[in-house]
This record gives structure tokens, C-alpha cells and sequence, in this order.
């Protein structure tokens, strides 16, 4: 079954109105490959979802970077996945490392919260990855299966989930996975998909990478067949997010 190339763009905590407006013209002006061959996602912070979304290109879609963990309520400062649905949002990301570790986000609770946004009609971007620590003492495996296994304990139906594998040692750094360790996790996390929640989830499942993507290295990672696409950050607020959304073509060419 194929996979469509998946792009999505984090721009975490950055931007100002004119910044995004900025940006949202960039992406709007750019020749892409058609929606047949790549699905792009924008992540803005929340203050600036509906402006995103009124600008934003019809053919690309917008993601919130978190939601609460179950329905609204008082817990001030939390944005519900209702609220998303009723914003007219369909996606968001949830886990990503920087909210596992600065905001102490258990594998437990991520699982809770990718299933409640599911159960509530939004498509999820799942963030798992490992810290340097674990990758040097060897552990990649056993922390992504953990991360995953949290997720596969809640999540019936996979359809509307793309797994990003981020390596926390290759945000922001600068310092991105080789093509091989790219494809090495991917392939390794294809097969627990297989081994334990069933092999059409394994097929069909987008995995995405993510850490210090740019416009150059996009393509030898996109060339590996088991990375189904990508979640950028720094480089989703530059120009060069273009390139890295037509890497989809190196992938439709192989
Ligand atoms: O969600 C995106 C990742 O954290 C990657 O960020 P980065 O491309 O700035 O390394």
C-alpha cells in the first residue's frame, strides 16, 4: 500500500503576526509536487492558528502543537482537541521531546492524549526519539518501542496517526541522523508496528523524521524507504521548507 510523503512544518514557539503572514506567503507563492504526491502540514503556535488557516494555501493544511489530554474544562492555560475540531483544525502534534522534557510528558500520557484527540475526529503527528544518552548506551530501540508501545496501548485505529521519529540529539543541533540511522529506526519501529499491532498498520503507517532537516539533506533521507516525510522545525520559518517539500518527488521517482 503506498504512503503518501508527509511534510509538516513545526515553527514551536517563534513568529510574530507579520512573521507568519510572511511566511504564509512564502509557502503560499511556491510551485509544490500536487497533493497526489506530498501532504503538507503547518504548525503555528495557537495564537496564530485561525490566521494561518484563513491565509494558507487550500491545498495545505494547519496543526496545533499540543491539546489537552481529555475534554475541556478548568485547566487553565490547556486549549481542548474540541476546541481544535471546532477551529476547524485537522491535526496536531503531540509528544514531541521538548514537551516530553521540559514539561515532564510521560509515554503514558501522550498515549492518553493522542488517543482522546483521535477519539475526537483530529489527526495526529505522535513525536517519539530517543536522548544522545540512550542512543550511546544503546537503548534507541528499547526507548522508541516503550514510547510507541504507550501509544499502541490506547490507539485502536492507526488511519489518522503519522509516527515522527525525532532523535532528541538531532533538533535543533544542527547535527542530523545519517540516512542509514534514519532508515535503521524506522525500519526497526516498521516492524514492531508489524509484530504487535498488525502488518496493514505497519504498511500503511507514515513514519516521519525529524531533526535538523534542511533543504540539502532532505533528499538522501527522503531516498530511504521506510522515511515516509518529515517533520521540520527551524527550517519550516525559511524559504528552503520549499525544497524540503519537494523532496516528495525523489521519493516518487524511486
Ligand atoms: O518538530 C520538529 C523537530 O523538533 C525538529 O526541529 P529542527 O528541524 O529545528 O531540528
Amino acid at each position: 500500500m503506498g504512503r503518501k510523503f508527509f511534510v509538516g512544518g513545526n515553527w514551536k514557539c517563534n513568529g510574530t503576526g507579520e512573521e507568519v503572514k510572511k511566511i504564509v506567503t512564502t509557502v503560499n507563492e511556491a510551485e509544490v509536487p500536487s497533493e497526489d504526491v506530498v501532504e503538507v502540514v503547518v504548525s503555528p503556535p495557537f495564537v496564530f492558528l485561525s490566521l494561518v488557516k484563513s491565509l494558507l494555501r487550500s491545498d495545505f493544511h494547519v496543526a496545533a502543537q499540543n491539546c489537552w489530554v481529555r475534554k475541556g474544562g478548568a485547566f487553565t492555560g490547556e486549549v481542548s482537541a474540541e476546541m481544535l475540531v471546532n477551529l476547524g483544525i485537522p491535526w496536531v502534534i503531540l509528544g514531541h521531546s521538548e514537551r516530553r522534557s521540559l514539561l515532564n510528558e510521560s509515554n503514558e500520557f501522550v498515549g492518553d492524549k493522542v488517543a482522546y484527540a483521535l477519539s475526537q475526529g483530529l489527526k495526529v503527528i505522535a513525536c517519539i526519539g530517543e536522548t544522545l544518552e540512550q542512543r550511546e548506551s544503546g537503548s534507541t530501540m528499547t526507548v522508541v518501542a516503550a514510547q510507541t508501545k504507550a501509544i499502541a496501548d490506547k490507539v485502536l485505529n492507526w488511519a489518522n496517526v503519522v509516527l515522527a521519529y525525532e532523535p532528541v540529539w538531532a533538533i535543533g543541533t544542527g547535527k542530523v541522523a545519517t540516512p542509514a540511522q534514519a532508515q535503521e529506526v524506522h525500519c526497526e519501529l516498521r516492524k514492531w508496528l508489524h509484530e504487535n499491532v498488525s502488518a496493514e498498520v505497519a504498511a500503511s503507517t507514515r513514519i516521519i523524521y525529524g531533526g535538523s532537516v534542511n533543504g540539502v539533506n532532505c533528499k538522501e533521507l527522503a531516498a530511504q524507504p521506510d522515511v515516509d516525510g518529515f517533520l521540520v522545525g527551524g527550517a519550516s520559518l525559511k524559504p528552503e521548507f520549499i525544497d524540503i517539500i519537494k523532496s516528495a518527488t525523489v521519493k516518487k521517482n524511486a
